[in-house]
């Protein structure tokens, strides 16, 4: 089943499609979790790549851990985003440690303390995958609507040719949308992967991966 966006506002899409993912119960949650890891571990994409960012799960979005700690086993640098103190705005990827001590940011997602050492350009990552409320087959992602993606990924729309990094949606089935309305500073997204399976299907057989 996928949910029509026409006559939806950005707004109102948000609320259903975040109704939607925190009704989900938590043994629900823990087999998507589970799926989602195995649609990507054994993936070129992920298999290739070598500085990951990932997120920690928030608002009932699809849990990424399973992933982070195969990606960790594998020797792979595993980064997470980090709101910037100033401006607020801003976000960072730094690298984390396994067993690093993390602490709540301002919407109480657990991040590492900030060190511009650990942190890494967006355009230096591999492979980017992001959270999201809603998407659809074509590559629109909708967000929290704070922004901070879109932001980060602007240096997109100015070099379009930009190979890094790979951009790639995670989100429960039930996020799916037709079709997304589009604002001039939306990045697309190369796919989105489900607990279900790949949108577009056919970025499922694909191998190649700037690196
Ligand atoms: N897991 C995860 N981490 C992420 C994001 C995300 O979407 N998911 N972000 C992607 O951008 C950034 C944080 N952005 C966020 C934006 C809004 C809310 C949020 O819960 N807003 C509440 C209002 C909370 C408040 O103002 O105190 C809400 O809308 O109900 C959370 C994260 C960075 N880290
Ligand atoms: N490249 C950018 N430069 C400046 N402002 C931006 C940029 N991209 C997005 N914004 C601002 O961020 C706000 C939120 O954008 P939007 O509703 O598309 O967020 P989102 O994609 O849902 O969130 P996120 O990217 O955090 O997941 C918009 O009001 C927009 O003005």
């Amino acid at each position: 089943m996928t949910l029509s966006a026409q006559g939806l506002s950005r707004r109102e899409l948000r609320r259903l499609l975040r109704q939607a993912r925190r009704q989900l119960g938590s043994s629900a949650q823990r087999q998507a979790a589970r799926k989602l890891r195995g649609q990507l571990s054994h993936h070129p994409l992920f298999r290739r790549a070598r500085h990951i960012a990932l997120y920690l799960p928030n608002d009932g979005e699809i849990d990424p851990r399973p992933l982070l700690e195969e990606a960790q086993r594998r020797g792979k640098i595993v980064y997470l985003p980090l709101l910037n103190a100033w401006p607020r705005t801003r976000m960072v990827f730094q690298r984390i440690e396994p067993g690093e001590k993390l602490y709540p940011n301002r919407f109480g997602i657990a991040e590492p303390r900030p060190s511009r050492a650990r942190q890494r350009p967006t355009w230096a990552l591999s492979l980017l995958l992001m959270p999201l409320v809603g998407f659809d087959p074509q590559g629109g992602r909708l967000g929290m609507g704070g922004g901070f993606y879109d932001r980060s990924l602007a240096f997109r729309q100015r070099r379009n040719n930009a190979t890094r990094p790979v951009l790639i949606g995670l989100a429960h089935e039930c996020q799916k949308v037709d079709q997304l309305p589009l604002e001039r500073w939306d990045v697309p997204l190369q796919a989105t992967v489900t607990d279900a399976g790949w949108y577009p299907e056919a970025q499922s057989r694909l191998s190649a991966v700037p690196d």
